[in-house]
C-alpha cells in the first residue's frame, strides 16, 4: 500500500498565458511535504498544473523522479490533486467516487472493493457510502477527495488550497489527517496555502512563489525566523 516517493524538478521551466509568463527552476524533495506560497495571482496553481501536466511548458523539463514527463498526458503521470472544490462528481455517490481513483471505468473488483471501504473508514466517512456530494458538508467532500487519493495511491501528491473554504477548527482536522496520510504513505507532497499555520504545521520545506518565480526557498522553520526571505516577511507582515 506504500507508495514509493519521488522528488518533482521543474528544470528550467518557461511557460505563458496570453499575458502572463512564468519561469520555475525548483526541485521538491522526495517523500517530504513542501508548502507554496505567495501573492494571489504569483502563479502557484500554475506550477501545479505543470507539474500535474494540465499545462505544458514552453520550455524546460518537467521530472517525476528520474522519468521526464514534461510531454506526458495528466492521466499518465503518477500524481494525484486536490483542489479548493470540485472534486467529485455530482452524480455519482461517495463509494463510485472514491472507486474512481482506482478504475476510471469503475470496473472494480472485490479487492478494490475493499480498499474503497477501508479508505473511507480510514478518513472517517464509514456509512456514508450512498449518498451524493451535495447531501455532504463541504469537509466531508474533501475526505472524500482524500479517501480517493489514498486508493489511487500515487507518489505525489498536489493539494491546491484544498482547506480553503472550511472553518479553522475543521481545517485543523483536515490537516491533521494529511499529516497522518503523510505519515503511513510517504508521498511527496506540494501544498498551496495562504495560510501561514498550514505551512508550520504540515510543511517541512517552503517554496515561496511571487511574480511567477520562486523567490525563495528553503525550511519552513528558517521562513519565520527573523532571519527568513524579505519578500516572505513582508507578504506574512501584509496578510496580517
Ligand atoms: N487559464 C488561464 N488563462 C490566462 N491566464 C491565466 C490562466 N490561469 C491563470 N492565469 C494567470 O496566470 C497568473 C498566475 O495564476 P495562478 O492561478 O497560477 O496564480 P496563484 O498564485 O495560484 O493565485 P491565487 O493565490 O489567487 O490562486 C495570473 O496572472 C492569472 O491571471
Amino acid at each position: 500500500m506504500t507508495s514509493t516517493s519521488a522528488a518533482v524538478r521543474l528544470d528550467h521551466v518557461v511557460f505563458s498565458y496570453s499575458d502572463t509568463m512564468v519561469r520555475f527552476d525548483v526541485t521538491f524533495a522526495p517523500g517530504e511535504i513542501t508548502a507554496i506560497m505567495g501573492p494571489s495571482g504569483a502563479g502557484k496553481s500554475t506550477l501545479l498544473n505543470l507539474v500535474a501536466g494540465f499545462e505544458t511548458p514552453r520550455e524546460g523539463r518537467v521530472l517525476i523522479g528520474d522519468v521526464d514527463v514534461t510531454i506526458a498526458p495528466p492521466s499518465e503521470r503518477p500524481v494525484s490533486m486536490v483542489f479548493q472544490e470540485n472534486n467529485l462528481f455530482a452524480h455519482l455517490d461517495v463509494e463510485k467516487n472514491v472507486g474512481l481513483g482506482r478504475s476510471p471505468a469503475l470496473s472494480l473488483a472485490t479487492a478494490d472493493r475493499r480498499d474503497v471501504a477501508t479508505a473511507l473508514t480510514r478518513v472517517g466517512l464509514a456509512g456514508m457510502e450512498k449518498r451524493l456530494p451535495r447531501e455532504l458538508s463541504g469537509g466531508e467532500r474533501q475526505r472524500v477527495a482524500l479517501a480517493r487519493v489514498l486508493v489511487r495511491d500515487r507518489p505525489i501528491l498536489l493539494l491546491d488550497e484544498p482547506f480553503a473554504s472550511l472553518g479553522p477548527a475543521l481545517r485543523e482536522d483536515m490537516l491533521d489527517l494529511v499529516a497522518s496520510l503523510h505519515a503511513e504513505r510517504g508521498m511527496t507532497v506540494l501544498f498551496v496555502t495562504h495560510q501561514p499555520e498550514d505551512a508550520r504545521k504540515l510543511a517541512k520545506n517552503m517554496v515561496f512563489v511571487e511574480a511567477g518565480t520562486v523567490a525563495a526557498a528553503g525550511k519552513t522553520a528558517d521562513f519565520f525566523t527573523n532571519a527568513g526571505p524579505e519578500a516572505f516577511r513582508h507578504y506574512i507582515g501584509g496578510e496580517r
